[in-house]
């Protein structure tokens, strides 16, 4: 579980603080996305979880240990628990697909057998079976970030954190590397932090969702709590507007269909 306890965050030079007194918990098996808008802290909140971004107040709790209070020998484990995936893939471009996913397991150690049986595993269970000696110039954007996926899960975190992991990819292979989260969450039953701009990807895979503005949290919660909430800002918006869509059918000539049928 990750427990958020009034995190904030102000970074040198910047006066204006882009987390303010967060707090959110996060439980064990949840695929919690955070939504927000370019500048909302979205980055910030996600790179302090892992502690890539070092907070300047507050605590950050995973399983019942205050991550910035850890040693740097405790910090390092803690962060193998703690798989990220980027945006812009960050693989290392000099090395081949096998060799990107093997870098999480040279750093814990782990033998040179014992390595390839893992990332070929990985490969598989991300349907890169048959890429793993490309380098990362021959491949698309999804199969790309589907190497980035199986370096993230190498030493089998379990935390999973995605920091607007499909913004850089067309829709269908937005969907195809949503479709391949939602598999490894029901496979591996990790839990999964995702920053988002896209209420899509929040109603595509997630039970949970938070709203945050100007580096505030405005309102969190299971989806289904949010959808029964009529105050509820992230529930109204993640429902289709239907005077909307009833405007784009008289558009085209189409009126007094049913938006839907409720068996
Ligand atoms: N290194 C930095 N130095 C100073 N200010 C920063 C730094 N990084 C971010 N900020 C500021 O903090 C605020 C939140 O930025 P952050 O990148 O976390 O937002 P975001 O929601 O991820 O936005 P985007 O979707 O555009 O990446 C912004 O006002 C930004 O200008």
């Amino acid at each position: 579980m990750i427990q958020i306890d009034r995190l904030g965050k102000t970074y040198p030079g910047n006066p204006h603080p882009a987390l303010h007194e967060i707090s959110l918990t996060i439980e064990d098996g949840a695929v919690y996305g955070i939504l927000g808008r370019s500048g909302a802290g979205k980055s910030s909140l996600i790179r302090c979880l892992n502690l890539l971004e070092r907070p300047t107040s507050g605590r950050i709790i995973i399983d019942g240990r205050d991550i910035t209070a850890l040693n740097a020998q405790d910090l390092r484990r803690q962060r193998q628990r703690t798989g990220m995936i980027f945006q812009q893939f960050n693989l290392l471009h000099a090395r081949n697909v096998a060799e990107n996913v093997a870098v999480p397991l040279e750093i814990a150690g782990v033998g040179r057998s014992e390595r390839a049986g893992r990332v070929a595993e990985l490969l598989d269970l991300v349907g890169l079976g048959d890429k793993s000696r490309a380098f990362p110039s021959q491949l698309s954007g999804g199969q790309k970030q589907r190497v980035g996926i199986a370096r993230a899960l190498a030493a089998r975190p379990a935390y999973l954190l995605c920091d607007e992991a499909t913004s850089a990819l067309d829709p269908e292979t937005t969907a195809s590397v949503l479709a391949l989260l939602d598999n490894i969450h029901s496979q591996l039953g990790l839990t999964i932090v995702l920053i988002t701009h896209e209420l899509e990807v929040v109603k595509a895979i997630c039970s949970h969702a938070a709203l945050l503005e100007n580096g505030r949290l405005m309102e969190s919660g299971k989806l289904s709590s949010l959808l029964l909430d009529p105050a509820s800002r992230l529930g109204q918006a993640l429902l289709p507007d239907q005077e909307v869509e009833r405007a784009f059918l008289r558009r085209h000539g189409i009126e007094g269909r049913l938006l839907c049928e409720v068996a």
